[in-house]
């Protein structure tokens, strides 16, 4: 399974759906600037926040309406839920009786399976879960999509016109959506995390840190460049900087020493058991 970039023609949104996104918090806003920014018309798109000065400063930002719950679950034909998964039993509870079984409902929330949803909603609804991650803010979103029960081709397809203007998508059976979690939706803070330790370690070494964090940002866009556009094996990568008897060497070494690999093993480990635990509501 490779993951796909939408074709040009549809990175243009065709349709006169209406999407609503009920939750514009970190991710949901991130979703809602990234469809303006790929041609989504402001007039077709609703959001929903919990706190009227969230609602204002939404529809400040992006023009976009800011509604109640009910009103966006009447008015949208996609709804985007975007709240944490503790407050989605709230949120269902809230729109169950205003929800249509027409509307394709999609879910970005961790740990949460498209049943929970099926469950509250009318029978036949069809969902959708996404894992996406904050990249989606500069087009570069790593968004994994499963199908529920009632969705089909037409519904994975008005999802992927959502979320490939804002970087690459994949399908996966909903089994592997925990892990997907794991690497993806929460991906992007691993490597946050080893930009702030390396520039840490560039203070160290004596470098001001402004210029340790540019030396470590460059290289981690010249090594991502490289292993998503060489087609080298990451220990071929890693083989080539790795001159004999050099100093890459020596870092590995402790690397090793310190248990990095089996540490980031059971790190994403432990995101997916947390994925799996949110589904009961912990
Ligand atoms: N932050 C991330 O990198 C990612 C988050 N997610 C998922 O996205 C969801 C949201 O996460 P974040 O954006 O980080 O959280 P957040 O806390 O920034 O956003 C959630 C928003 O939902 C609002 N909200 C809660 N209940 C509401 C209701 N009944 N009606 C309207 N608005 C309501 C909150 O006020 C808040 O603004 C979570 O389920 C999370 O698992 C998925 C992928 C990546
Ligand atoms: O930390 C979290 O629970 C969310 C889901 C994936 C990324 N952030």
């Amino acid at each position: 399974m490779t993951p796909t970039t939408a074709p040009a023609e549809a990175r243009t949104p065709g349709t006169a759906q209406k999407v609503a996104v009920l939750g514009a918090g970190k991710i949901g806003e991130a979703l809602l600037s990234g469809m303006i920014r790929a041609g989504w018309a402001p007039a077709d798109l609703l959001v929903t926040a919990r706190r009227p000065e969230r609602a204002a400063e939404l529809h400040e930002r992006h023009g976009v309406e800011a509604v109640s719950n009910a009103h966006a679950a009447k008015a949208a034909d996609t709804l985007i839920l975007a709240v944490k998964p503790q407050d989605m039993g709230a949120l269902l509870d809230e729109l169950a009786p205003h929800t249509a079984a027409d509307r394709l409902v999609i879910s970005a929330a961790a740990g949460i399976p498209t049943a929970f949803f099926e469950e509250r909603l009318a029978e036949g609804t069809a969902v959708v879960r996404v894992m996406p991650n904050t990249p989606v803010l500069v087009d570069e979103g790593m968004s994994v999509i499963s199908a529920g029960r009632h969705a089909d081709e037409s519904h994975l397809a008005r999802t992927e016109a959502i979320f490939q203007p804002v970087g690459k998508t994949l399908r996966v059976p909903e089994k592997h959506q925990d892990a997907a979690t794991a690497l993806s939706g929460s991906g992007p803070a691993y490597f946050y995390y080893l930009v702030e330790a390396m520039t840490d370690a560039g203070i160290l070494l004596g470098l001001p840190r402004a210029q340790a964090h540019d030396l470590i940002v460059q290289s981690a866009i010249g090594a991502a460049v490289m292993l998503r556009d060489s087609g080298e094996h990451p220990v071929r990568l890693r083989e080539a900087v790795t001159s004999p008897a050099g100093t890459t060497i020596n870092a590995i070494r402790e690397l090793e020493n310190h248990g990095v690999r089996a540490a980031l093993i059971a790190a994403l480990e432990a995101a997916r058991d947390r994925s799996r635990e949110l589904a009961s509501g912990a």
